[in-house]
């Protein structure tokens, strides 16, 4: 079964339960990491909790919800092995995983609303990465943390 751990700050809380759910329904064994309620909380400490979590797990992936997006993608990026990648719609969400191989999904919750966060979801668990021409360019994304 396929491990994702989920985050989010005060801002994505509302819609961390659907996310959950729509993950779940899919097969996914589904880690939430917080934050468990909507009193107001600081985003780099979520994006660190589940970005290490999959750093530390070959295979699992994560999910990150924060107000936009941008704060918990960028600070995911800092951990090592990360590949967080911030999306808005079904095609950004297909090209996080066809191209960039990323491993951490982040989106705003708000930015898009339920219904595109259900083609988010759609588009990250059914695509696989491609490799070949991306293989090479992944390699060279992960070699700028040496
Ligand atoms: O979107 C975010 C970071 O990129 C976060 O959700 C923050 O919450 C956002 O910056 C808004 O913060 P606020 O405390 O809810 O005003």
């Amino acid at each position: 079964m396929k491990k994702i751990y989920i985050g989010s700050d005060h801002a994505g809380f509302a819609i961390k339960g659907l996310v959950k759910e729509l993950f779940e329904k899919r097969g996914y064994s589904v880690e939430d990491l917080g934050t468990y309620s909507s009193d107001r909380v600081d985003y780099p400490d979520y994006a660190a909790k589940v970005a290490r979590a999959v750093a530390a797990d070959p295979g699992s992936q994560g999910v990150l919800i924060c107000g936009t997006g941008i704060g918990m993608s960028i600070a995911a990026n800092k951990i090592k092995g990360i590949r967080a990648a911030e999306v808005h719609d079904y095609y950004t969400a297909q090209m996080a995983r066809a191209h960039n191989d990323a491993n951490v999904l982040c989106f705003g919750e708000r930015v898009v609303g339920p219904g595109v966060v259900e083609s988010i979801i759609e588009a990250w668990c059914t695509t696989e990465f491609e490799g070949g021409r991306h293989e090479n360019r992944v390699k060279k994304i992960m070699a700028l943390e040496e």
